[in-house]
């Protein structure tokens, strides 16, 4: 059961007992969004729904010493001579650290069976870091020889070693904007009746350009990722992550990261985690986090109330920042800002949100310390009617996180987590996109993908591409969670579309065996080390490079996007 269901069974329901009328004109008559979530959070509880949910979704799992214990011995047979697969061995390893009880043996067993992986895949630093930590959580003494021989061992090899690769810093290939320091000083905002905001450049732009270099607001990481990234910087660390130590489902790459979640967010989302990641699309999630976020920026929920009312912090953008003293409060004013598309949405598009909200602010106020945060019903519907809002905004809006590089090879699309970025939220969406947005971590790099003249848009891409979906799939989608009716250059050619994302399909895949430190500056891996591979994969498609004579890593990202660009339309002529 998700919360689509919920809200598919209730409009059912007032369907068969003809009441789908009555309801709906009630609902639309109420002018406050927290009116109709109310409204629909009062017959989601008449009609027994809520404790339906209650009974049947487990809010948080226990930590459990008897199932750490299977998952570790998952993790002993992906890890053994005959699996070798070193990979799987430590997602179920950190699973197992995960639901181990505080300050069972089975914690740093956990950690110990992680460092001989690491001491396999020779990442000698993280094989020492886990058998500290193993020793910090009370190692049993009857074992502790393994680990001291281990020490020993790794503390000889890492000398042996080379130093760790840097990875390569990508600049702004302009000066910095004088108003918006993060971006290249050649763009600028415009507005039109039928396009809402939209950004220009006033220079000529060439392939491999660096425009924007930007942080989010906030972001959240996926439920798949949660036993391999860092739950608060999205970082990558599945070597030496910590567990929450109340629930099984969240880690932290370091004391500092657990610290600054459980002080904020998490402190909200710990005691339903597993209800939140059960019954919500990652869409519900950045709204959540959002919204957490903006409760953040105050002591009080007052203050956060009258902050929002404020007419100066209406319909703002990264644009209107004063950017001399960012603090996460003015970088708030301009993801408040966000189009919402509400006066384009329909009824039954509304209801299916409230229900949505209803369900989210139910269980986060009766569950969770939300409840004496929010006080009494003033703060309730403030905090109801921010959460609709960013339930709104973040289908529009949000991004998806992705890395470049690959885990394994079925798994095609890494998206890890969604972001709230006031900048790139302002380009407008084209099926044949000229930008292209690369992360590490979660900054994201805004690169040109083709040659944008002065004076023309810079164009982003919201999912629906020309090479992945057909015309009329993207103009559904388009219109229906974006609420626009494209007319963009993709859709004028009308391109045939040919199976999947050219740059997606380039991403090098780490298998099992790969020595993992030889990879270094992965989170660059096409533009680096793997752009071979990358150029190997886009001679199918009738593009032939001399790759070898490709340098620097900046070279390389510039010859691979030209190369993208050539590939596209070479293998649509096919
Ligand atoms: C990420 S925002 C882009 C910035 C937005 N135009 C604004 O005013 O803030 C996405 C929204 O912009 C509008 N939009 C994006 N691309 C468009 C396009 N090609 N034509 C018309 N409207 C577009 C739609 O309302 C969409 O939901």
């Amino acid at each position: 059961m998700d919360v689509y269901d919920v809200s598919d069974d209730l409009v059912k329901k007032l369907n068969d007992w003809k009441l789908i009328g009555i309801i709906s004109g009630k609902f639309n008559e109420l002018k406050e969004n927290y009116s109709k979530v109310n409204f629909v959070e009062h017959a989601l509880i008449d009609f027994k729904y809520m404790e339906k949910i209650f009974l049947n979704v487990t809010l948080r799992e226990d930590k459990c010493n008897k199932r750490s214990v299977e998952f570790r011995m998952l993790g002993n047979e992906q890890f053994s001579l005959k699996n070798r697969k070193y990979f799987q061995a430590l997602e179920l390893y950190n699973k197992s650290i995960c639901f181990a009880e505080p300050n069972s043996e089975h914690l740093s067993i956990g950690y110990a069976n992680r460092s001989a992986v690491l001491f396999e895949w020779k990442r000698y630093r993280d094989c020492l870091a886990n058998i500290e930590l193993a020793r910090k959580a009370n190692y049993p003494a009857r074992l502790s020889h393994k680990l001291d021989k281990r020490e020993r061992d790794c503390q000889q090899l890492l000398e042996q070693q080379p130093p760790d690769v840097v990875p390569h810093e990508f600049k702004l290939s302009f000066d910095s904007h004088a108003q918006v320091p993060y971006i290249a000083d050649c763009l600028e905002l415009r507005e039109s009746p039928d396009e809402g905001r939209f950004v220009v450049t006033n220079r000529d732009l060439v392939v491999g350009d660096l425009v924007a270099v930007e942080q989010p607001f906030c972001s959240t990481l996926l439920p798949p990722m949660r036993y391999i990234r860092c739950a608060t910087c999205k970082r990558e660390n599945y070597l030496t992550l910590i567990p929450c130590d109340s629930c099984c489902s969240v880690m932290f790459c370091s004391e500092e990261c657990k610290l600054r979640a459980t002080s904020s967010f998490h402190r909200f989302e710990c005691p339903i985690i597993d209800f939140l990641h059960r019954m919500f699309n990652k869409i519900h999630g950045i709204a959540l986090r959002t919204t957490m976020a903006a409760l953040d920026l105050y002591p009080s929920i007052e203050e956060l109330m009258a902050f929002c009312e404020q007419p100066q912090n209406q319909h703002k953008c990264a644009f209107d920042l004063d950017y001399s003293q960012l603090s996460a409060q003015e970088h708030y004013r301009a993801i408040h800002g966000l189009v919402t598309n509400q006066h384009l949405r329909s009824v039954s598009d509304l209801f299916q949100r409230s229900v949505v909200c209803a369900v989210l602010k139910h269980f986060i106020i009766e569950y969770t310390p939300l409840k004496d945060f929010l006080g009494g019903e003033d703060g309730r519907n403030f905090f109801t009617d921010l959460l609709f809002r960013h339930l709104q905004t973040s289908p529009s809006n949000m991004h998806g996180i992705d890395l470049v590089e690959q885990v394994n090879e079925t798994k095609d699309d890494q998206t890890h987590s969604s972001g709230a970025y006031a900048f790139l939220s302002l380009l407008n969406h084209s099926c044949a996109p000229n930008t292209l947005r690369i992360y590490e971590g979660t900054k994201a790099y805004l690169f040109v993908l083709r040659p944008i003249k002065a004076g023309n848009v810079l164009y982003d891409n919201y999912g629906a591409h020309f090479a992945v979906f057909s015309k009329q799939q993207r103009l559904d989608t388009l219109s229906m969670q974006y609420r626009f009716d494209c007319k963009c250059e993709g859709c004028e050619l009308d391109y045939p579309t040919f199976g999947r994302m050219p740059h997606k399909a380039t991403v090098p895949s780490v298998t099992d065996d790969t020595d993992m430190k030889s990879l270094g500056a992965y989170n660059y891996d096409f533009a680096t080390s793997n752009y071979t591979k990358y150029c190997e994969f886009l001679t199918q498609y009738g593009a032939a490079y001399p790759c070898e004579q490709i340098s620097s890593a900046e070279e390389c990202l510039k010859m691979a996007l030209h190369i993208m660009v050539d590939a596209v339309p070479l293998k649509a002529k096919m």
